[in-house]
């Protein structure tokens, strides 16, 4: 599915958060967002997921303005999982996984057949198998930021949107989920602080700083080193380490 930013802005009150946006992502394409804290990545993310209404401009999935779109309706096409909460819950893992079929539902009806091979194949997508079971508070932090990738999944959308998706997690489950992320047919956005990791996986980067978008491209194209100083304030070094892959060496702050 291909979704379409245009002139996209959100207010909060009187406080314009994000403006002028334009971004297009192409179906099946993996697009990071990258910039500071604070810098709209999340309600950006928020905006083209349908949970908060631009004050300006518009998104498209295929071409079709989402405005009055219900939320069913957008989550018939598009998963969203945002940073992960500390919220607590009865729920057990696999109750959280099966919320991802919620969308093609009947309300009054439990998971059919279909819908539990779906909802498993997820949890062993995310290598969760075995903790279907337990309760939601006594999953780790990773475990939970897994198991809302497995509820994505089971959604099975033509795009996912991925909110910080790696800060609860190991080295080894960082790689698999932007490999995952990467490899994945489905359209991709992805906010990323891992400007390295966003790098190697996202086949375009796109970079925030005050609510605006002031860079868009490869990953060589945004991440030069005088975008790193002016947008995140930092002195690095951009090059190239001994895997190919664009590596960021960064000075100390003087
Ligand atoms: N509902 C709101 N009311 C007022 N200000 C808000 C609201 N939502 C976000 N903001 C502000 O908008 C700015 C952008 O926030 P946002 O969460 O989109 O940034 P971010 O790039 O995702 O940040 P981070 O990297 O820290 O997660 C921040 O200064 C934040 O405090």
């Amino acid at each position: 599915m291909r979704i379409d930013v245009e002139q996209l802005a959100w207010m909060a009150g009187s406080t314009t958060i994000v403006s002028g946006i334009d971004l297009a992502v192409r179906s099946g394409e993996t697009v990071g967002l990258v910039g500071p804290n604070g810098s709209g990545k999340s309600s950006l993310l928020r905006c083209v997921a349908g949970l908060r209404t631009p004050t300006r401009g518009t998104v498209r999935f295929d071409s079709e303005d989402i405005r009055g779109w219900s939320p069913r309706r957008v989550a018939q096409h598009l998963a969203f999982v945002e940073q992960a909460s500390d919220a607590d819950s009865d729920l057990r893992l696999g109750d959280v996984v099966a919320l991802g079929r919620t969308p093609f539902r009947d309300r009054w009806r439990g998971l059919s057949r279909a819908d539990r091979i779906v909802v498993e194949a997820a949890v062993e997508r995310v290598e969760l198998a075995g903790l279907e079971g337990r309760a939601w508070k006594t999953l780790s932090g990773g475990e939970r930021q897994r198991a809302h990738l497995a509820r994505a999944l089971a959604q099975q959308p033509w795009a996912v949107l991925l909110d910080e998706p790696t800060n609860h997690l190991d080295v080894k489950h960082q790689l698999a989920l932007l490999e995952l992320l990467a490899e994945t047919d489905q359209t991709v956005i992805v906010a990323l602080h891992d400007l390295s990791m966003a790098a190697r996986y996202c086949d375009r980067l796109a970079m925030l700083h005050s609510g605006t978008l002031v860079a868009s491209g490869t990953p060589e194209e945004v991440l030069t080193p005088g975008r790193l100083r002016d947008v995140f304030g930092i002195d690095a070094e951009v090059g190239t380490d001994s895997l190919g892959n664009l590596a960021i060496a960064y000075r100390s702050p003087a």
